[in-house]
């Protein structure tokens, strides 16, 4: 059956998660992967974003739902569903005393894949892997180790890779190394899901984000169109004298003084026909407050983030 490019190549649909004597950790979560795409699942420690991998890769039986892999349902058919799948999870748990080459080349094999031994060393060389390559696990350093990791979950040539909290732990070098490799992998059809609490990643790097917080999925959106939508903007008004307080007059426009009273911020959503700005900065000028600089700010992501879990609370 030939891949139809049009279709999610991960559907799930009411999946649920009840841990015994322990908490819902997903609550009829819905969502699609678009084939090629790279998806970050954004959310605070504990939203439930291991879990619902743990699911989708066998690991965790979910409560409700169903999970669709590139068409093949996990549960019933979860060889073929699981051999589409790559998982980079956030610690390597065995294979101590195993040397790289060994472990990367037993990985493909678990999967049922002929031996490739040209596929083997190109993926080492790609992760800088390859002079390692007959150093026994525990010799490695941290940083190597994560590559291995790596290796291994892409040793079955996945079409879907999931990445458990890529950058927890790993040095700036590690990091954008990570970054290179999976832009490469997308650039090659792989499809690509990363969970991550770090917000400069999701900005990075997503075509499209996710956020979950509780279990739930609060949304999902083109990170662009995110972006736009709930984008926020700041406008700073650098004062020639710092203020104490924001002056009561001002107290409709809710704004904040910044850098000790030197800033005065005013925080408007760019979308909004009114943005409020014309009549505070009237103001600002009725009530004598001289400003030498002034420049508007796109909020970021992570702004964007903590408002939608507060919002959750
Ligand atoms: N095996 C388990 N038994 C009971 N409760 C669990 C189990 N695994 C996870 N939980 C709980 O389920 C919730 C979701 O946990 P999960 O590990 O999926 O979150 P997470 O988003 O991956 O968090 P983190 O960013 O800290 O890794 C948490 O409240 C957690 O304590």
């Amino acid at each position: 059956m030939s891949p139809d490019t049009n279709s999610a190549i991960l559907r799930l649909q009411g999946v649920s998660k009840q841990y015994r004597d322990g908490p819902t950790a997903l609550h009829s979560v819905d969502l699609d992967i678009r084939r090629g795409e790279i998806f970050a699942l954004l959310g605070p420690n504990g939203a439930g974003k291991t879990t619902l991998i743990s699911i989708v890769c066998g690991i965790v039986t979910a409560s409700a739902g169903t999970i669709l892999v590139d068409g093949h349902d996990a549960q019933a058919d979860y060889k073929a569903a699981r051999r589409r799948i790559g998982l980079v999870p956030q610690e390597l748990a065995t294979d101590a005393f195993e040397t790289v080459l060994a472990t990367v080349s037993f990985s493909r094999r678990l999967f049922g894949r002929a031996a490739d031994p040209a596929y083997v060393e190109r993926l080492l060389r790609d992760l800088s892997l390859w002079e390692k390559r007959s150093a026994k696990i525990k010799d490695l350093s941290g940083g190597m180790k994560r590559r291995v990791l790596i290796a291994k979950a892409l040793a079955h040539e996945p079409e879907l890779l999931f990445l458990d909290e890529p950058s927890a732990g790993v040095d700036v070098a590690l990091r954008r190394d990570m970054w290179t490799l999976v832009r490469s992998l997308r650039d090659r059809g792989v499809t690509i899901i990363l969970t991550t609490h770090y917000i400069e990643e999701a900005e990075e790097m997503a075509d499209r984000v996710g956020v979950i917080a509780r279990g739930r999925l609060l949304l999902v959106e083109d990170k662009a169109a995110l972006m736009r939508k709930l984008g926020k903007r700041e406008l700073d008004l650098t004062l020639v004298e710092p203020l104490g307080q924001v002056p009561v007059e001002l107290a409709e426009w809710s704004p904040t003084l910044e850098h000790d009273g030197h800033v005065l911020r005013y925080v408007f959503n760019a979308t909004d026909e009114h943005t409020g700005i014309p009549g505070f900065l009237r103001r600002v000028g009725d009530l004598g407050l001289h400003f030498k600089d002034l420049e508007t700010a796109k909020s970021s992501l992570e702004d964007i983030f903590v408002d939608l879990v507060e919002r959750e609370r």
